[in-house]
């Protein structure tokens, strides 16, 4: 869908790219419509209780990712469980019970009695990337998810009014939102979310080329990635177009590792990049780029005015007091307000990559985004938002953003480009 914009025409896709994804979609139909059918014929005892022992096969796969085991079966070999144990130096009981709870689930195949080896599913822990977002979400996911209904129960059920009172920060024991506790608190956390996202979002994302026409920017124009954590969208986007150059923007401890990382990359395409410790809670600091990307980093920023009620143990107390300590609280609004700081009006572009809250439901919903949802909750506080509550927190910002090119995909993935009038 795209409204009324200037300059840049729609991407293109090749046909080849678009068989690939009608015959993914296909394979995804035919992989509902078979849970479907176990649903419906699956003892509802055994259903129900398979559903709530499933915290251990994630329990499972992070041991399995700590101890490094998918690096330890050749990915066309076999391990038996000894010799997992004398490399590792863990118990081989303990190591025979973890592949099993993962053998449920498809990840890796015992062949014989304590004989593994790695199935399609199980190898995609031999790409690094992939293999940290999996260890992310099965270790930091796991343990705030543990904590959220106890989070939500302070403020009887209502989403908390800010990212300082978190599922993650009672799990974590801190006031730190999780982004700056990973940017400035414990940076090995930080290292492996960064590793993780680009993990996440080259294995559920279409290419951020696809999503944007990128290559119709101009010859010397800058893209400014806010919130960049490796950079690799923008890294990703001045190796495919020669023409353009970068600045890379995140907290220091994150920027300085990336610049690290990224020493590996071939010198035309390092020296295009500035590497810049910038704080989007402050005025834009780079003035006049082409493209402002902000990628995933505004559905960690609280938006809505909260009206979240007193905690229970103030109870009882008349409902209608419930909201007086309502908090304004427009962290997105802010960054936008930051961002217009650094936009030329007419040539500047604010591009947004987020996720946009499908209007589908039941059956139909996209699994992927709903458990991202309730993941961004536990993490941020924060809800996944429609297309019209984006409008609405632009608008907030100042009336003179405005959107004029949208892309949603069916997984609620979006790429939504705004212009300052
Ligand atoms: C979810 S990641 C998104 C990374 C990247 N844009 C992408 O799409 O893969 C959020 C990033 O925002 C950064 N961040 C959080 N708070 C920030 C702040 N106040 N100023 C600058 N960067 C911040 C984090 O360090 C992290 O790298």
């Amino acid at each position: 869908m795209h409204t009324c914009g200037p300059r840049l025409p729609p991407p293109s896709s090749d046909s080849s790219q678009e068989d690939e994804h009608a015959l993914l979609e296909q394979a995804a139909a035919l992989g509902k419509a078979a849970r479907q059918l176990r649903a419906l014929v699956a003892d509802p005892n055994d259903w129900m209780i398979e559903a709530c022992w499933s915290y251990l096969d994630v329990a499972a796969l992070n041991s399995v990712i700590n101890m490094k085991i998918p690096g330890l079966i050749a990915a066309d070999g076999s391990a038996t469980a000894a010799e997992l144990s004398k490399l590792t130096g863990a118990s081989p009981d303990i190591i025979l019970r973890v592949m099993r709870q993962c053998g449920h689930r498809s990840i890796f195949k015992e062949t014989e009695p304590g004989r593994y080896e790695h199935t399609h599913h199980s190898r995609r822990l031999l790409d690094p990337h992939f293999c940290a977002f999996m260890d992310y979400i099965s270790d930091d996911g796991l343990l705030t998810g543990t904590y959220l209904t106890r989070n939500l129960a302070k403020t009887n059920f209502h989403v908390g009014p800010d990212n300082t009172c978190t599922a993650f920060c009672d799990a974590f024991k801190t006031r730190v939102p999780i982004y700056e506790y990973y940017g400035t608190v414990d940076a090995e956390r930080g290292e492996r979310f960064s590793k993780g996202m680009v993990g996440y979002f080259e294995a559920t994302e279409k290419p951020i080329e696809t999503l944007f026409p990128f290559s119709q920017l101009a010859a010397g124009s800058t893209i400014v990635d806010i919130g960049a954590a490796t950079g690799a969208n923008a890294i990703r986007l001045i190796t495919l177009y020669p023409q353009l150059n970068c600045v890379v923007q995140d907290y220091g401890d994150i920027v300085s590792a990336a610049a690290n990382a990224a020493k590996t990359l071939p010198k035309d395409v390092y020296d295009r990049i500035v590497w810049d410790e910038y704080d989007y809670y402050t005025p834009q600091t780079q003035h006049g780029a082409a493209l402002y990307l902000m990628s995933h980093i505004l559905n960690g920023n609280t938006d809505e005015l909260v009206l979240a009620p007193l905690p229970t143990h103030i109870l009882p107390l008349p409902r209608s007091i419930l909201t007086v300590h309502a908090t304004p609280n427009s962290k997105v609004v802010k960054m936008f307000k930051n961002v217009v700081h650094g936009m030329t009006p007419g040539s500047s572009t604010l591009l947004i990559l987020d996720w946009v809250d499908p209007p589908s439901f039941g059956e139909d919903r996209p699994r992927v985004f709903d458990s991202l949802d309730m993941h961004m909750i536990a993490q941020t506080n924060v809800y996944s938002r429609s297309l019209e509550r984006w409008d609405t927190m632009l608008k907030r910002a100042g009336e003179r953003l405005v959107r004029y090119y949208t892309k949603v995909e069916a997984n609620g993935c979006a790429a939504l480009a705004v212009r300052l009038e």
